[in-house]
């Protein structure tokens, strides 16, 4: 993400534009209250949606301003203000007025309400994934206080997915555009939502190993590190769950043969296991099981995913970076055969200095589960199905 540039837009006086892809390519322009001016709040009511302050929540209730009913995930509205000192509190520059008073920390007795300005909750881009919360973070990496202007951008016709559209004003008027998972990547390779809660020996049949439990405030799972020292780079597997081959020795897969040869190599060279709870890919136990019974109708593991409206792989690997950069590891020897979790790494700065492949056992049942991975997901596993090693 090019910060300096949208640091530039904004010195410029021009918005931001976030978009939004898990709803359809929503975009809101995002502007920093504490620097914002009649002109540029003037820009920004063209896009139509409505003019809103985000803030932090918290913070919000602890100046006294408060909450309008709403339900969980919805936008979370707080009561709208104007600053005390002003006429009406709708034009273009009072609502400046308005939304620099509250960037400057005043509580809710310099204000009117309700008022011409909607307040907007933010609670945590951990938590909630909207406007609201990226353009906060957004604020934040930019040097400016957690306090942004945002407004929904409409077309012509009033609708607010449009792609082509929203390209074009963003071309127009030479506003970045960027979106909130963006935001969101940034967020997880500068802030630590993840650290150590608990450590302790765990003896098993392979070695003798530590095990690490954590606090996770990014996805709120308990995963589980599972360590064996010294090491200088660690081996490290990524495993993600799978609670039918890891613990019910399913044939069905390769998981559990792989989590025990994992284990094995770790056990000797020194390394670290991430078992992450990300069952079936990503899509949860019982979705997996769904898509069983779709395979049992003879469809492959990626045509069951689809089926069922997912992609074909649903796992996201930001708490895998969270979590070795909690255990202090910068640098790793990876064991695996899929490339995308070589490249996630590499995408938060992780540096994977050896690529190891990292096979289970075949057999009759699960052949075709990994020809489809080779060939449709693109897992290196050729040496493996063609006993070619
Ligand atoms: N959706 C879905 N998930 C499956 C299926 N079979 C196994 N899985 C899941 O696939 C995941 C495999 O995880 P890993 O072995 O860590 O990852 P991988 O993609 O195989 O990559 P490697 O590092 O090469 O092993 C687990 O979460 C399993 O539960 C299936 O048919 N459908
Ligand atoms: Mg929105
Ligand atoms: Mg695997
Ligand atoms: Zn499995």
């Amino acid at each position: 993400m090019d910060l300096e540039k949208l640091r530039k837009s904004i010195l410029e006086g021009k918005p931001i534009v976030l978009i939004d892809e898990d709803r359809e390519v929503e975009a809101d322009l995002v502007y920093p209250a504490e620097t914002i001016t009649p002109q540029t709040l003037n820009f920004m009511l063209q896009a139509k949606g409505m003019l809103c302050l985000a803030m932090d929540e918290e913070e919000a209730l602890r100046r006294g301003f408060f909450k309008l009913p709403s339900k969980d995930n919805e936008t979370n509205f707080l009561i709208s203000v104007d600053y005390k000192e002003t006429f009406t509190g709708i034009s273009a520059e009072e609502r400046a007025l308005t939304a620099k008073k509250i960037a400057e920390g005043l509580s809710i007795e310099h204000f009117r309400y309700p008022g011409h300005l909607h307040l907007l909750g933010g609670v945590g881009i951990n938590r909630r994934k909207g406007h609201t919360e990226a353009s906060l973070e957004l604020m934040e990496m930019l040097g400016f206080k957690r306090y942004a202007l945002i407004i929904e951008l409409l077309d012509e016709e009033g609708n607010s997915h449009n792609f082509e559209f929203i390209q074009n004003f963003a071309e127009k008027h030479e506003l970045p555009v960027i979106t909130i998972k963006e935001v969101l990547k940034e967020v997880v390779k500068r802030k630590n939502f993840v650290r150590v809660f608990a450590e302790a020996n765990l003896p098993s049949k392979y070695g003798a190993f530590k095990i690490v439990a954590f606090e996770n405030q990014l996805d709120f799972k308990e995963h589980i590190a599972i360590i064996k020292e010294p090491y200088d780079v660690p081996l490290v597997r990524i495993h993600s769950e799978c609670l039918t081959g890891d613990t019910l020795a399913s044939l069905k897969c390769d998981c559990g043969s792989q989590l025990a040869n994992a284990l094995k190599m770790i056990a000797q060279e020194g390394g670290i296991l991430l078992y992450l709870r990300q069952e079936g890919r990503g899509i949860g136990l019982k979705n997996k099981i769904k898509a069983y019974e779709l395979q049992d109708k003879g469809f492959d593991t990626v045509e069951a995913n689809k089926m069922l409206g997912f992609n074909e792989d649903e796992r996201d690997f930001s708490v895998a970076y969270q979590l070795l950069k909690a255990l202090g590891v910068s640098k790793v020897k990876l064991l695996t055969n899929n490339p995308g979790k070589v490249k996630a790494l590499e995408e938060f700065g992780i540096e994977v200095v050896e690529v190891i492949p990292i096979f289970g056992e075949v057999n009759k049942v699960n052949r075709p589960y990994l020809e489809a991975k080779m060939l449709k997901l693109g897992h290196n596993l050729k040496p493996l199905l063609e006993g070619e090693e």
